[in-house]
């Protein structure tokens, strides 16, 4: 029993054992939970004590980030502000005082506002206030002098964005008499500022607002809100901005406070603005206000941005600049440019000339343009001024105006300058200058010694007349304009003829001045409805006068054109070109009538530089067919091989038109004035012509001498010129060695001068084979020689080309065969021709001619033609020309008289060609 009890005590020791084990187990596994946990708690504590110093931290990280971005965003603005600030308000509207200058703002453009100061955002905002054609400024200033740097500041600046004189001041300073705006004094010497006095506010107030209402009636007219919306679309101003400043002063009365409401509500769409310091203005968007206090500002509309002031400008720059402009408006009014006469490039060429020509020539003084119209009525313009006025100017300018609007299938031009010079030429295709005006077909220059060029020009003209006429007839109507609504496939361009200093046309009183003045006459009066259109411009009262004796001639330019101080353009009680000024023109399409004035301003046209821009972009838009005009040079020596009728006397086939032959010779309808025909090769059985020189007419035609079997074909060269008497033999020896083949014809050259020798020589050397040389000694064999031949059958063609025959008179005179040789050649004068031998000789007088022929009565009926040259025309009578007295002919360097008594009723004046070496 005690064993089981001891065993039982033992199993219940052995499990408190166990259960102590355990405990102790339990125990020691708790307490190293509580160390853990209390490591734990200890760490976690830890960590919470750290955590509120980094989120501090990482929120003012954030914090500052935002700054960064704040201001990084608020520099970009301000960068930006700054930019489009500048591009606002550029050059002298913005720029620092240091090397400021003017910048007025191009054609079109608007000025801008003006800087006054700088708001401090990032690098600085330019603080812009705005004026010109935009509004008013009115300030309010601590101190006088602070707002007056102000002031001083916007005015120049608005100065400096406007073209010289298109900015006018009134100033109105009651207390200080004008002391505020003192640097600005130079203006007041080209009346560019005007002061008011005190008590004057009324006044200046009251001119202004009549000034606005002015702008919007005739000005603005109803077409356009603004003059900046006019100047936008036309490119022009017309009248200068005005701002009138007002500094101070005492409480404007009723009415002038309702003017100035007036001014600020209607002025800047005017160009018209106001200026104020301590002086109230009323409420509108169009007024900017600013408060200056010491050298801070701010401006009403952003109260919340101080400006930080500019100083004003440096007293020196202000008044330099003031002086400078002064000046400029003084020296007169710049010259508008050229290219304000002409449509944009897209719209040349789109106007019909059937109902007449219009053009703009200039500005009138509202800046409307001033247009001239060539048409039924007014047919043909006069225009008149003194030397140095700017005719010429206005010719070009004119022309330029009407060739841009009108085609040349619309539109030609033939002109014609009596002036020394070459003004015209520019429009001729040139040497320099491959381009010229299409519409160009006739160019004259350097005439004024061959008024037989203006003549040829006016047949020319009415020979085109009688063919409009014509074709008008056939049609069944009267004019122009219906020709071309019945024949629309017709050619019937509107003709413009311009002659400068026409009065050397009609000056003197011979055929020549007669038959111009009845052919001027005929075609001012028919040309009216054929659409040809005559501009005469004269510096000389003298030309006018010219006209004067024939009043119907004159009634007929209704057209009239003055230039300052022009003389008996306009109607005698018509002064009004006496006080135009500098490039200005009275245009009166009234007949010079008084209420028919319009005053235009004439852009710049003569210089080259603008002209070639429009030439040139005309010439590219030609048509494939147009050709080079005509330009007929009075200095200029032609040359054979140039020649349209000698290049059409090569053999077969015919040459087609080339750059040296005139359109006109070739065009379908053209007319050819009156005058022996073109010469023909000799091929179809037409007899040989020998060219003798150019005729001086519209068509660079040769003088040409047929030489048909028939009695007197032969020519006389008669005068000392060597050099012109060679050429005519030239020519002629060139010319009829064209027509013949090799070995057909036999040319005898023979030359009694020595100084001609060289001429005879080249002349010999080109006819070849077929020629022979005969010299003092062997010419009275030649002469004895061809005169026995003449009695044998049918010949080949002979010409004999004597140089200074007269030289051979001794030898001529001695005896060959019962003979001399006088009377060998007298009988081949007489008897050759109709075995086709011609003689083409020279003699170096007329008396000498006549002592070859005969004696000094002898008849010179087997001389059909001559050319005189150092000859006087009376001594170019009995037979040698029809009538008495002789030829209107003057000897004169370089050209010669051609006359052919089978053809001619009078002589011929001709330009010898080049002689060729
Ligand atoms: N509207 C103008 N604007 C600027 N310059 C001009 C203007 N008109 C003329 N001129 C200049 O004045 C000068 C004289 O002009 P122009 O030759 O046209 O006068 P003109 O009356 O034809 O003289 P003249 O009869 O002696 O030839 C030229 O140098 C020309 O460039």
């Amino acid at each position: 029993m005690a064993d089981v009890r001891t065993q039982l005590v033992d199993r219940v020791r052995e499990q408190l054992a166990h259960a102590l084990g355990a405990a102790h187990a339990e125990l020691a596994a708790a307490r190293e939970d509580l160390r853990t946990r209390r490591d734990r708690l200890a760490r976690t504590r830890q960590a919470a004590e750290r955590i509120p110093a980094s989120a501090g931290a990482q929120r003012d990280e954030r914090l500052a980030e935002v700054d960064r971005r704040h201001a990084a965003r608020l520099a970009a603005l301000a960068d930006r502000a700054a930019a489009a600030a500048e591009a606002e308000a550029p050059g002298a509207a913005a720029a620092p005082w240091e090397g400021w200058r003017p910048t007025p703002a191009v054609r079109g453009e608007s000025p801008g506002p003006a800087r006054i100061g700088r708001i401090p955002l990032g690098p600085g905002v330019p603080a812009l206030v705005p004026l010109l054609d935009a509004g008013h400024v009115q300030l309010t200033a601590d101190d006088a002098a602070g707002g007056d740097a102000v002031v001083a500041a916007l005015l120049l600046r608005a100065l400096g964005r406007a073209a010289p004189g298109a900015v006018r001041i009134v100033g109105y300073d009651p207390e200080h008499l004008g002391g505020g705006l003192a640097g600005f004094a130079p203006l007041a010497t080209a009346g560019l500022l005007t002061f008011v006095g005190p008590g004057g506010l009324g006044g200046l107030l009251d001119e202004l607002v009549d000034h606005i209402r002015r702008i919007n009636e005739k000005v603005l007219a109803g077409e356009y809100a603004s003059v900046r919306e006019m100047a936008a679309a036309t490119a022009r101003r017309p009248e200068p901005w005005r701002v009138a400043v007002l500094l101070g002063g005492d409480e404007p009365g009723r009415h002038e406070r309702a003017q100035l409401d007036r001014i600020a509500r209607t002025g800047a769409a005017c160009g018209v603005h106001l200026v104020v310091r301590d002086l109230e203005l009323a409420e509108s968007a169009a007024v900017t206000r600013i408060r200056v206090t010491g050298d801070r500002a701010r401006l009403a509309a952003v109260p919340a941005l101080p400006v930080v002031l500019d100083p004003g400008p440096p007293p020196a720059l202000l008044t330099d600049t003031c002086r400078r402009l002064a000046e400029r408006v003084s020296a007169g009014p710049a010259p508008t440019p050229f290219a304000d006469l002409l449509p944009p490039p897209d719209k040349m060429w789109r106007e019909s000339s059937a109902a007449g020509l219009t053009a703009p020539i200039g500005d009138g003084p509202q800046g409307r343009p001033v247009t001239l119209t060539l048409g039924d009525y007014p047919p043909h313009a006069l225009i008149g001024g003194p030397s140095g006025t700017g005719k010429t100017n206005l010719i070009f300018a004119w022309i330029g105006s009407l060739a841009a609007r009108y085609s040349p299938a619309e539109l030609e031009f033939y002109l014609l300058d009596f002036k020394e010079g070459v003004s015209f030429a520019r429009f001729a295709q040139g040497r320099r200058d491959p381009s010229w005006l299409p519409h160009l077909r006739l160019v004259g220059i350097n005439v004024n010694t061959d008024r037989e060029f203006g003549l040829a020009l006016l047949r020319f003209l009415t020979e085109e007349l009688r063919r409009r006429a014509e074709a008008a007839k056939r049609h069944e109507v009267t004019k122009l304009a219906e020709l071309r609504a019945v024949d629309p496939a017709g050619r019937w361009p509107r003709i413009v003829a311009v002659v400068d200093e026409f009065q050397m046309l009609l000056a003197g009183r011979d055929a020549l001045a007669r038959e111009a003045a009845d052919l001027l006459e005929d075609l001012a009066r028919r040309g009216r409805s054929q659409g040809i259109h005559l501009v005469l411009a004269s510096q000389d009262v003298r030309g006018i006068e010219a006209l004067w004796g024939r009043p119907a001639l004159v009634a007929q330019f209704t057209l009239r054109i003055a230039m300052p101080k022009a003389l008996r353009i306009l109607d005698e009680r018509n002064d009004a070109a006496q006080s135009l000024r500098r490039h200005h023109a009275v245009v009166n399409a009234e007949s010079g009538m008084a209420e028919g004035n319009q005053v235009a301003r004439i852009p710049a046209a003569s210089d080259w530089g603008t002209w070639s821009e429009l030439q040139h972009r005309l010439w590219r838009m030609r048509p494939a067919d147009a050709a080079p005009a005509r330009l007929f040079d009075g200095d200029a020596v032609p040359r054979l091989a140039d020649a349209p009728d000698f290049q059409a006397l090569a053999a077969t086939p015919p040459r087609a038109p080339g750059p040296g032959r005139p359109a006109w010779a070739s065009a379908p309808g053209t007319p050819r004035p009156d005058g022996p025909a073109a010469p023909e090769p000799p091929r179809g059985g037409r007899a040989p012509v020998a060219l003798l020189g150019e005729i001086i007419d519209v068509q660079a035609r040769s003088a040409a001498l047929r030489l048909p079997r028939a009695p007197g074909r032969n020519l006389a060269v008669l005068g000392t010129g060597v050099d012109e008497a060679c050429a005519v033999l030239d020519a002629a020896g060139r010319s009829l060695h064209r027509q013949h083949r090799p070995g057909a014809a036999r040319y005898s050259v023979a030359c009694l001068d020595p100084d001609a020798d060289p001429a005879a020589r080249a002349l010999f050397g080109t006819l070849g084979a077929d020629a022979a040389w005969y010299d003092e000694e062997s010419v009275p064999e030649l002469v004895a020689e061809t005169a026995e031949g003449l009695a044998g059958g049918p010949a080949e063609p002979h010409y004999l080309l004597l140089y200074a025959v007269d030289a051979a008179a001794g030898p001529l005179g001695a005896r060959i065969g019962g003979r001399t040789g006088l009377e060998h050649l007298r009988r081949i004068m007489h008897d050759g021709p109709e075995r086709r031998t011609h003689v083409l000789a020279w003699w170096r007088g007329v008396a000498r001619m006549r002592a070859d022929l005969g004696g000094p009565a002898a008849r010179t009926d087997q001389i059909g033609a001559w050319v005189a040259l150092d000859v006087q025309g009376a001594e170019l009578t009995s037979s040698l020309y029809p009538g008495t007295g002789g030829p209107d002919w003057y000897p004169r360097p370089w050209r010669g008289l051609f006359f052919d008594r089978s053809v001619h009723r009078t002589g011929q004046i001709i330009i010898p060609y080049r002689l060729e070496p």
